[in-house]
């Protein structure tokens, strides 16, 4: 899946835009606030009927105006699909998928399989496990089709189960939802296990050239300890804990992925710049992932390029970029050293003040 034309109004300050773009890299270059972001950020908004910036539509649409209209052409094994999305400020939505109208923005996620690398993209090893969950589920959506039915069911079950806890006096009262929250658990748990498993060798492959000096070890938590006790033992053991503190202590909404060296969190070794490397190394293997297990192609956003990398690792890195087999937007300031790094292979978007040109 690869996205071939972008027609853009009234989006950020990008007033209007027809782009076509390259199968492979796009390096989109400008100077600060020229609207470099935006374009990414239109791209993303197309691919999960979001911002990564904002949840507030109001924010994206360009000042003067009262809505913003983003249409596409993707690219997938079987042709061509045209998408279109227009989202007013005041909150209306029109989406329409190969010509037919569609209500749920969430049905965008098929279509364009998305990673985002933003500067700030190393929390996802330093932040709270959710980002870590995020990034995980996001390669099991894709390649498991039960697991977003699952995950959508346990979703719903825990938030039952935890406002009945409040009100609740035995445990007993909890049965009803804890018997097939268990099995669903047990069932999740099991996807993502599996998912962790097959690609962290793909992650360790680009590590070694990544971060050669480091040995570095990885380790997936279902969200309670299994081979201490079953789910079921937990939800029945932390009944009074879990009625204090108002929700559920143990379960697939626990889950985590460890990553350590010599036993300490990887976020405590390493720099920004190693860590930088590591979300690259990690995101990347899931697009190789996507592109060798599930025959379709992933789209990458880098937005900020170069930022914290020397010479020498934006090289490495440019090599395993050209190597993913991806779709890559890559946002940077300056063009110089980027002609370098991926030579004939891309196309370069020039950007000022919204207006964007092709080199
Ligand atoms: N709703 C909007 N309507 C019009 N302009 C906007 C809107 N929201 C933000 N802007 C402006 O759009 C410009 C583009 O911002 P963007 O974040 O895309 O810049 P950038 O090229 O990525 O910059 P940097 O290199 O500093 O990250 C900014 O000048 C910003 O003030």
């Amino acid at each position: 899946m690869s996205l071939s034309r972008l027609i853009i109004h009234q989006f950020r300050n990008i007033n209007s835009a027809t782009l076509d773009f390259n199968p492979k890299i796009n390096v989109v270059v400008g100077p600060n606030g020229s609207g470099k972001t935006a374009l990414l950020e239109a791209i993303y908004f197309l691919g999960l009927g979001r911002s990564f910036r904002t949840h507030l539509t109001s924010r994206v649409v360009e000042h003067e105006s009262k809505s913003f209209t983003l249409f596409s052409e993707i690219q997938n094994n079987n042709g061509s699909i045209p998408i279109g999305l227009q989202k007013s400020k005041s909150g209306e939505t029109l989406l329409k998928i190969n010509g037919s109208y569609c209500k749920k923005l969430a049905n965008l996620t098929q279509y364009l399989p998305l990673q985002l690398i933003t500067p700030e993209g190393y929390t996802l090893l330093s932040g709270s496990p959710k980002n870590r969950r995020a990034f995980l589920d996001w390669g099991v959506f894709y390649h498991d089709p039960i697991f977003y039915p699952n995950w959508s069911r346990i979703k719903r079950l825990l938030k039952q189960r935890n406002a009945a806890l409040k009100q609740c006096k035995t445990y007993n009262e909890l049965q009803i939802w804890d018997n097939e929250l268990c099995i669903l658990s047990e069932e999740i748990s099991q996807q993502r296990e599996a998912y962790f498993e097959l690609l962290m060798p793909l992650v360790k492959q680009t590590l070694a050239d990544f971060l050669p000096d480091f040995s570095i070890t990885s380790q997936f938590f279902c969200g309670w300890d299994k081979n201490n006790k079953s789910l079921q033992d937990y939800l029945f053991d932390n009944f009074y804990r879990d009625k204090q503190i108002g929700y559920t202590s143990a379960g697939p909404q626990k889950a985590d992925l460890r990553f350590k060296i010599n036993g300490i969190p990887v976020s405590d070794v390493l720099s920004r710049g190693q860590l930088k490397l590591f979300v690259y190394a990690l995101r990347l293997a899931q697009g190789l992932f996507l592109n060798s297990f599930d025959n379709k192609q992933c789209v990458f956003l880098i937005d900020d390029f170069s930022s914290e990398l020397d010479q020498n690792k934006q090289q490495i890195l440019a090599k395993h970029i050209i190597n993913s087999n991806a779709q890559i937007f890559i946002s940077v300031i300056a063009a110089e050293n980027i002609d370098r790094l991926f030579g004939q292979e891309q196309t370069v978007f020039h950007v000022e003040h919204g207006k964007i040109t092709v080199e």
